[in-house]
């Protein structure tokens, strides 16, 4: 199943900002270990601003339920999750 999600990111100014470089290279890694599981398919960084618009393809609801909950920066995001089906007129025989 796919789905889109969009991220904003924000942190609480005064967030140790040692800290919060661990929480990205962990969020990083994290992103990286999903991306090469084809898991997450996509992510575009939204212009000016800490956002980001990813593609995840995933069994079912829960496991991206699950996969959301394991993200370290999940505590400092809003997420917006829309599911996707394939267009009539695509031609990717993946888009589903
Ligand atoms: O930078 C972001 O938008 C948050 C994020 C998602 C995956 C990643 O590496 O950073």
């Amino acid at each position: 199943m796919l789905f889109k999600v969009e991220m904003d990111v924000n942190v609480p100014i005064d967030f140790d900002k040692d800290k919060f470089e661990e929480l990205k290279a962990a969020e990083k890694a994290r992103f990286q270990e999903l991306q090469k599981a084809g898991t997450w398919r996509h992510i575009w960084r939204v212009v000016g601003q800490y956002s980001n618009v990813s593609i995840f393809d995933v069994r079912d609801n829960s496991q991206l339920h699950d996969i959301m909950m394991s993200l370290p920066l999940y505590p400092f995001m809003d997420v917006r999750v829309t599911a996707l089906c394939r267009h009539p007129s695509s031609l990717h025989d993946d888009d589903r």
